[in-house]
């Protein structure tokens, strides 16, 4: 991969202030390409609001490039709940050389009630999800790529989400039927539970610092999630 891998960087838990690098981060090759596509945008052909945001910070004597996800999905598969879980996540990862260098910051902004329409053209990233206890939801998620892929500006980075995960007893998709589509779609492919992540204590920020399993985030609080995608 051009450049190396990425090294990742995230912030204090706010809620237990374990240190995020208290281990070294997983390297994560499915993670780095995705910022990576996200790196290579043109942020200034996107959403006003998006380059007005970076403008201040950069007068404040640092730049960090603010991510709009949008999650799109069948009615009731868990979009709000997620993005609430994960409302004002951030990935921040340095310039690779100088660790103290900030240019290349990332604050991931996760929108639960972004219009499909829209999302072609302002969001940096797209979560299509489905229920994993919604055998309906599945289908139309792969109907949701259709239109994605037809009317997407941008290219942007696309990402398949079971979500409900904890309902492992009412599952109606598996992880294997999971998998396959979101090999058919070429995307990334994970199974998430927004109950389940709402937990924090120091012992679960350090399991998830150092254990490769299958979720998205690694680093929780009450009200922020940092987001880092990490799994075998
Ligand atoms: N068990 C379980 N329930 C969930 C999870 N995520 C969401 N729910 C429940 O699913 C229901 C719908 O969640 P929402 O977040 O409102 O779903 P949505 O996709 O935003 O719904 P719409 O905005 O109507 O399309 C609520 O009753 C949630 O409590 C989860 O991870 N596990």
């Amino acid at each position: 991969m051009p450049g190396g891998p990425v090294i990742y960087r995230t912030p204090k838990c706010l809620v237990c202030g374990a240190a995020a690098n208290q281990a070294a981060p997983i390297p994560n090759l499915e993670l780095d390409n995705f910022l990576r596509n996200i790196k290579s945008f043109r942020w200034n052909g996107l959403d006003q609001t998006i380059s007005t945001t970076k403008r201040r910070w950069e007068d404040e004597g640092f730049s960090i490039h603010e991510c709009k996800i949008a999650v799109i999905g069948a009615k009731g598969v868990g979009k709000t709940c997620f993005a609430r879980v994960q409302y004002s996540n951030e990935i921040m990862f340095p310039d690779m050389l100088n660790e103290m260098d900030d240019s290349d910051s990332y604050v991931i902004d996760i929108v639960d009630n972004m219009e499909m329409k829209k999302s072609f053209s302002a969001a940096h990233g797209i979560i299509i999800m489905y229920s994993i206890a919604d055998r309906q939801s599945f289908y139309e998620a792969a109907e949701v790529y259709k239109q994605l892929e037809q009317g997407r500006e941008h290219n942007q980075p696309i990402v398949l989400v079971g979500s409900k995960k904890d309902k492992n007893r009412r599952r109606q998709v598996t992880p294997f039927e999971g998998q396959q589509l979101a090999r058919t779609l070429g995307c990334p492919f994970f199974e998430v539970s927004s109950k389940k992540q709402r937990l924090c204590t120091r012992d679960i920020c350090r399991t998830r610092f150092t254990h490769s399993t299958t979720t998205i985030f690694i680093q929780i609080s009450c009200a922020r999630i940092v987001t880092l995608i990490n799994f075998n």
